[in-house]
């Protein structure tokens, strides 16, 4: 599930993520962070996602650009574990985004060839 860009960096996207997270949530929480997050409930999972969200808020305003990046990392790797305690799939969260999007006319003008 990771691939590699034409410059050789190594990348997960957040859809392999999601992927990763759902298959390690059935695994044994002595070897998987998280298993034994997702064991614990949905409320610690959100208390957690919220803690990352302020951490990388913080980051944002006041720490260098590494740290930007591993915060977000860590936001979204929270972000799909809660994701998947609640059932909630990323094709509907996309389903919802594409709504939004539709919304403003944005997907329109997008496949619209220039004038
Ligand atoms: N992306 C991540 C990831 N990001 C952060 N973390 C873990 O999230 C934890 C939270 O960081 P904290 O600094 O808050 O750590 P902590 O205080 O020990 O955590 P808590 O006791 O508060 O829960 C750390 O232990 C990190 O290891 C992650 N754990 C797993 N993944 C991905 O999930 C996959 C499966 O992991 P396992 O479930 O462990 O097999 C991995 O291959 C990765 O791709």
């Amino acid at each position: 599930m990771t691939t590699q860009d034409k410059t050789g960096i190594s990348r997960v996207s957040f859809e392999d993520l999601t992927r990763i997270v759902a298959e390690r949530a059935k695994a044994d929480p002595s070897v998987s962070y998280t298993a034994k997050l997702m064991a614990k409930g949905v409320e610690v999972v959100a208390k957690k996602l919220g803690e990352e969200g302020v951490e990388l808020a913080l980051a944002a305003v006041a720490g260098p650009k590494e740290r930007v990046i591993a915060e977000t990392a860590d936001l979204l790797y929270h972000l799909a574990v809660l994701l998947a305690a609640r059932e909630v799939t990323l094709a509907e969260v996309e389903a919802e985004l594409a709504a939004r999007t539709g919304r403003t006319g944005l997907a329109e003008k997008a496949s619209r060839p220039t004038d």
